[in-house]
């Protein structure tokens, strides 16, 4: 899956039992979809929503917005038909709930050949033990679940979000390191715009790839927060220009805007120069 070219500013839940949602979806402008069979489905409605679910796949239109199915833990008494249910679907990622280790990573990759898996993190122990995890070979993406990584901490919420800070930062230094997309948590309040933006932007300035989201009102500002900005593409431009001149008199450091750049700061201007070439591209299909 060409997971590299593909934008991840915004990741929209959507509850697997909810008909209209999963319609509404086809439309949205989310780069990603978490089909959610987890905690966003009630005991009752799970079958159900499975169901639905796998149907929705093989007949709705998604475009090219990655479909990730979020099934229920492998401790409970769905999590197996889950992952058996979307053997051979038009899934492109399963994620796998409340990983602690990388052998709850293998227990699903045991049952699913083929199907790139992605991890939520948000246990004590995940955190812990982010750096196995990320290293398992068919982990390609990690998810912060910060609500219920608040519960184990017994946390209080913080604009500043100092309680998970340290969680976060575990979780994106072992993504990083094994090049795996990483993508935030939900912002609970979803009519509290400025709330949004304002972790969406320490999120981004973080590290991570995007944001997850809970309702489509909040699909727009995620979007805006982890897409280079006009400035910023503008500046990555020079810099490259500025470098390659530099070059040509057989220099290694260039000065733009007062500020050095070296081969280093070139590897970010190219990545940002990419990032923005994916998401028109992206945009235009
Ligand atoms: C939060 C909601 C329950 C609000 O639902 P509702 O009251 O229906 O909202 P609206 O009336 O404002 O909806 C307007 C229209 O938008 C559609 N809609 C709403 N939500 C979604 C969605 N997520 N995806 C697609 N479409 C959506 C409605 O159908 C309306 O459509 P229309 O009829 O055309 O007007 C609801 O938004 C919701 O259920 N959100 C998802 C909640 C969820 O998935 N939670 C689980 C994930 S969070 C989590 O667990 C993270 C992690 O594990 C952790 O630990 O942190
Ligand atoms: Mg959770």
């Amino acid at each position: 899956m060409a997971h590299q070219a593909h934008p991840f500013r915004s990741v929209l839940y959507i509850p697997g039992s909810k008909e209209r949602a999963l319609e509404k979806a086809q439309g949205l402008a989310a780069d990603a979809i978490i089909f959610d069979l987890e905690d966003a489905v009630a005991h009752d409605e799970k079958i159900h929503a499975r169901d639905l679910l796998r149907k929705t796949l093989e007949t709705a239109d998604y475009g090219r917005r990655i479909r990730i199915v979020r099934v229920n833990g492998m401790d409970t008494e769905w999590g197996r038909d889950d992952v058996a249910a979307f053997a051979g679907s038009k899934a492109d990622v399963i994620l796998i709930p409340k990983v602690s280790s990388a052998a709850h990573v293998q227990a699903v990759a045991d049952l699913i050949p083929d199907v790139p898996l992605w991890a939520m993190m948000e246990t004590a122990l995940g955190m812990l033990n982010a750096a196995e995890i990320a290293a398992h070979p068919r982990l390609t993406g990690m998810v912060m679940g910060t609500n219920d990584l608040a519960k184990e901490l017994t946390s209080r919420f913080r604009p500043d979000r100092l309680a998970l800070q340290t969680g976060l930062g575990l979780c994106l230094l072992a993504a990083r390191a094994h090049g795996l997309t990483i993508v935030d948590g939900v912002y609970n309040a979803f009519k509290d715009e400025d709330g949004l933006r304002a972790e969406c932007e320490q999120g981004r300035d973080m590290g991570f790839d995007g944001k997850t989201l809970i309702h489509p009102a909040q699909l727009e500002i995620a979007n805006e927060v982890f897409s280079p900005s006009s400035a910023e593409i503008e500046l990555a431009n020079r810099q490259i220009a500025a470098f390659e001149e530099a070059e040509r008199h057989g220099q290694g450091v260039a000065v733009v805007d007062g500020k050095i750049v070296e081969n280093l700061h070139i590897v970010t201007a190219r990545q940002t120069l990419a990032k923005a070439e994916a998401i028109a591209a992206f945009g235009a299909s």
